[in-house]
């Protein structure tokens, strides 16, 4: 409540005109009717910063202290949320997307393209018609209600029944962290159901206290068991059916799959990110049919996030990774979610095994495993277009990039929130400001 109080005082202080601040006004928590007029502010904004009128450029377009006021749709509305938490394979997803397919009009939004075409296919195949929109496809189904779409696509102007957001303690994510913040506190829906790591619960209690929504937190226990061994694999002579090798490149994924092809004993499936779903879908129902010569999963960590495989047990063929910037251990979530998905509930096998290729990398693995994953501290933010808009007419002579570099640099935050990691965003704006596109639409390709 403090640092809420903190926050508040603190916009109050800030230089905003009159007019404005009565408009705005969006740190109050239960604002409902007054967060109404914030529909309209943006093109309010618009016109104070295409007059003459110099009181727009006392609004402060850096403070992104109140995050949950720029969504005004979802402000206007009473949000049940459930949080569905617990370690993997618990069941949080099952429920969640029950509750969304009994219910008239909902959205799933997915950390994967892959869980996104899943659930479409799910929802469709039980006669919900859904459509599926991902960054890369876009496939409407006649009289559709539901969609299932990549979070960084939820949209936040329309009204469902019910929302699901997977995988929730990814708003800690330093690069795409942002996109869940914008869907837990933008999407309008009358049931919000958050699926993920308890890790995350205390966060999103804290920046959901403004919105005045009503918050229910469900935990979930692990289905069937989880063993961690004490030997390494060692040698590819050790390898199972029912095994699948983890590791974190795709090159890496088909030099693991030639090696142990070359012993002669084993087929191997690979799953990996950016396979299209078709073939991904392929590659992972040859592996989940006892009867097809291909026993073996190689895969990359795409895994760790709610596919469903016949996994007997899970091999770590290296416990570090290439984030973006450099290699590192990794995290205990990381650790965790992937080695989840040996003995999934419901596959042939009812108990689930976990090593590592090396001795070295035991100590890690177990520790992990045992650790609880550490509370999520903040989450990421990346500034709404109207605000970048609204920032850009005061220096209308910059490009995105520089408008960007700039606002970045300049943002204020509360403790609640980071700035996301926007290195390859503002590499990808320094290439459209050549192009000849609206500041929108540069955005679009940024954010995407
Ligand atoms: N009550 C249930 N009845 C039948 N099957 C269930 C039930 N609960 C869960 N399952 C099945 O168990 C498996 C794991 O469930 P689910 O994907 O919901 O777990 P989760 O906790 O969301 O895991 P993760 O975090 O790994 O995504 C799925 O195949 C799911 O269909």
């Amino acid at each position: 409540m403090a640092a809420f109080l903190l926050r508040h005082r603190q916009v109050s202080t800030l230089g905003v005109s009159g007019i404005l601040k009565d408009k705005l006004d969006p740190c109050r928590p239960h604002v409902g009717s007054r967060l109404g007029a914030l529909a309209g502010v943006c093109n309010l904004l618009r016109e104070y910063s295409t007059s003459n009128d110099n009181r727009a450029h006392k609004f402060d377009f850096l403070d992104l202290t109140c995050p949950h006021a720029w969504y005004p749709v979802a402000r206007r509305k009473n949000r049940k949320i459930f949080l569905h938490v617990g370690p993997t394979n618990s069941g949080k997803t099952y429920h969640a997307l029950k509750q969304l397919e009994s219910s008239p009009s909902g959205v799933y939004c997915g950390p994967l393209r892959l869980l996104a075409w899943e659930v479409a296919k799910r929802l469709n195949k039980a006669n919900v018609p859904c459509d599926l929109i991902t960054g890369q496809e876009r496939e409407a189904v006649n009289g559709a209600k539901h969609k299932a779409v990549t979070v960084e696509m939820a949209d936040v102007t329309s009204n469902y029944s019910c929302a699901v957001v997977d995988e929730i303690q990814m708003l800690g994510c330093m690069t795409r962290g942002f996109s869940f913040t914008r869907a837990l506190l933008g999407i309008s829906a009358d049931e919000l159901h958050l699926c993920g790591d308890p890790a995350a619960v205390p966060l999103i209690q804290e920046i959901l206290k403004p919105t005045g929504d009503d918050i229910h937190v469900q935990y979930y226990e692990r289905l069937s068991p989880l063993v961690p061994s004490q030997k390494p694999l060692g040698s590819f002579k050790n390898i199972q059916t029912g095994d699948c090798i983890v590791t974190f490149s795709r090159r890496e994924i088909y030099k693991l799959k030639g090696q142990i092809q070359r012993g002669g004993k084993h087929l191997c499936s690979v799953v990996y990110g950016s396979l299209p779903p078709e073939t991904r879908t392929r590659q992972a129902t040859m592996f989940n049919d006892a009867s097809s010569e291909f026993d073996v999963l190689v895969a990359s960590d795409a895994i760790g996030m709610g596919l469903n495989l016949n996994i007997s047990r899970i091999i770590f063929s290296t416990m570090k990774k290439f984030d973006g910037v450099e290699m590192r251990d990794l995290t205990i979530s990381e650790v965790k979610q992937i080695a989840g998905r040996a003995g999934r509930y419901g596959s042939d096998f009812p108990v689930g095994e976990v090593t590592c290729l090396h001795v070295d990398d035991l100590p890690l693995l177990h520790s992990s495993l045992k650790s609880p994953s550490p509370i999520l501290e903040c989450a990421g933010l990346f500034p709404t277009f109207d605000l970048i808009f609204m920032y850009s007419r005061l220096h209308p002579k910059k490009g995105l990039y520089r408008i960007m570099e700039h606002f970045l640099e300049n943002a204020k935050l509360s403790e609640n929130y980071f700035i996301a990691n926007c290195e390859e965003m503002l590499k990808v704006a320094a290439v459209v400001d050549v192009l000849p596109i609206s500041l929108h639409d540069k955005y679009l390709f940024v954010i995407r």
